[in-house]
């Protein structure tokens, strides 16, 4: 065989290109790190297995190297943390910062820059505490009526069997209206376009977790710096729904301040978000200016992100693990049934309190239905030591093993079965977290907007359940999707049939 000058020369200056990126990328570990799980192909690392196998791959480096391993991926160590060690970083939130792990992947600060992304959510959770989970008997009508109307418009009349798919997309949709109600108040709500705002900030905010970060191979600010690219030249995913909310913004909130002026002590203050913001310190104004309801819209896209795209999420889990479980349809169909006659179709908060078959399906669902690994947290201190005596450095990002809390043993010699009334016979809630269900975090900044979730995802549950029949379009229990260690709804056929009345 011939080769020539040119191609020896090619082959020579590939192989020390190859070379030279592996020494640099070479990854360096500080010392009594968590084991480095090994790996065959240079700057390849563990990144195949964990984007197309988290959940298989994941499992057995746990049983080799124990609760907290390494991993090498897009050029990056990370730190995977098993539920041991996960409860320490929940525990030591000083040290830990998920906002600051959360930046690389979704650069939000050039989309949301007065609010500099998630910055803020310290603010924002005291006020869903006291607004928002403070007020929930009396927005619990209200969502009823918004979630109706959502229902009726998106699925309505379904005498002939409807087919309904693309589960996340759809349920962002549903939920946006109630969501909106609370948020911007029952006026502006009423508005299609501001509705649609609702469910288009969610989306477009989550345009940046699509792209897999593969230029993070040569550096990871590098994958930042292109996908931010366009935002830096002036494009904005969700420029023209903050404009839209803007416009309808303004007269109202110009409205109130001069109410507030002429009624005095006699002013009654509307029951939403944006009258809270309107009267709260660093959040308020006198005027209305441009500035300002640029500034709101961003504190809003805040809330808005990080309230419809989740539980959009988890309805649409829960209704296709409902679909594909015939035998759980009569006996979540007569506590419904039965809830509705006490009711007379109008729900109060303990009505959705004595929920509890469906509650418990909602906890198995979420358990059932959480990512392989996420909820990551940027390591804040010059190192840490964990309990287990391995110490990981500064800005290294960790992975909560989400798996490894929800399919533990407690859970029987099964945990991967799905369990409807788990919760109901050990008397935990949805919103119960514990060491074994991660789903909103836990500790100091465990999720505040799970009571909101869990009650809009009962009622939507208990009226699309009284409505119809639903099944699977294809008779069987829809796989879950996953890109990477995350997981996504199916987006199969759901088919809704009108329940004879
Ligand atoms: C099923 C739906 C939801 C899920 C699964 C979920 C999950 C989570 C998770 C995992 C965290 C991080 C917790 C941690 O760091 O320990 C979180 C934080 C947060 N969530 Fe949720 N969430 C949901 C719904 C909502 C809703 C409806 C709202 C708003 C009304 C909301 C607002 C927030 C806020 C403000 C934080 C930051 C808390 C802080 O930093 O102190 N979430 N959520």
């Amino acid at each position: 065989m011939y080769f020539s000058f040119e191609t020896i020369q090619t082959f020579v200056v590939g192989f020390i290109v190859v070379y030279v990126i592996h020494w640099i990328k070479k990854p360096r570990l500080s010392e009594n790190e968590p084991p480095m799980v090994p790996y065959k192909i240079p700057i390849i690392g563990h990144t195949i297995d964990f984007v197309f196998n988290a959940d298989t791959f994941f499992s057995k480096c746990r049983k080799h190297y124990g609760d907290t391993f390494n991993l090498y991926v897009f050029s990056q160590v990370i730190t995977i943390a098993g539920s041991e060690a996960s409860q320490e970083i929940f525990k030591a939130s000083d040290s830990f910062s998920l906002n600051e792990a959360v930046k690389d992947i979704l650069p939000l600060h050039h989309v949301l820059p007065r609010v500099n992304g998630f910055d803020g959510t310290q603010h924002m959770a005291k006020m869903i505490r006291e607004e928002i989970t403070g007020n929930l008997s009396l927005y619990t009508g209200r969502m009823q009526e918004q979630l109706v109307i959502s229902i009726n418009k998106e699925i309505g009349d379904c005498s002939d069997p409807k087919v309904i798919t693309s589960g996340q997309k759809f349920f962002s949709k549903i939920i946006a209206r109630p969501m909106a109600n609370i948020i911007v108040g029952e006026e502006i709500s009423k508005h299609e376009d501001v509705v649609n705002t609702f469910a288009n900030i969610a989306k477009g905010l989550g345009i940046f977790l699509v792209l897999p970060p593969f230029l993070s191979f040569i550096h990871p600010k590098i994958h930042q710096q292109v996908v931010t690219l366009p935002i830096r030249f002036g494009w904005n995913p969700i420029r023209k729904d903050i404009n839209t909310l803007k416009n309808y913004l303004r007269p109202v909130l110009e409205k109130r301040l001069k109410d507030k002026e002429i009624l005095g002590d006699k002013y009654k203050p509307p029951l939403d978000i944006i009258e809270f913001y309107l009267n709260e310190p660093g959040y308020g104004a006198k005027v209305i200016t441009d500035e300002y309801l640029s500034y709101i819209c961003e504190v809003l896209a805040q809330l808005i992100f990080g309230s419809v795209h989740t539980t959009a999420r988890h309805i649409a889990g829960a209704l296709y693990d409902f679909a594909g479980r015939p035998e759980l349809w009569d006996d979540i169909y007569e506590e419904q049934a039965k809830i509705d006659k006490e009711c007379n179709g109008v729900l109060a908060i303990e009505h959705v309190d004595r929920m509890v078959k469906l509650d418990s399906f909602m906890r198995e669902s979420i358990r059932t239905f959480g990512d392989v690994a996420g909820i990551i947290h940027r390591c804040m201190e010059d190192s840490y030591t964990f309990k287990n005596n391995t110490t990981i450095p500064k800005d290294r990002i960790v992975y909560i093993y989400l798996n490894d809390s929800y399919y533990n043993k407690v859970y029987g010699p099964e945990p991967r079965s799905f369990q409807p009334y788990y919760g109901l016979n050990n008397k935990i809630p949805a919103t119960k977290i514990d060491k074994n269900y991660y789903a909103f975090g836990a500790g100091k900044h465990a999720c505040p907007g799970r009571f909101l979730a869990i009650n809009e995802i009962k009622i939507c549950m208990h009226k699309l359940i009284l409505n119809y029949h639903i099944k699977t379009e294809s008779g069987k229990i829809n796989e879950k999707r996953y890109v990477g260690p995350f997981v996504l709804p199916p987006s199969t056929g759901i088919v809704f049939e009108d329940r004879k009345k």
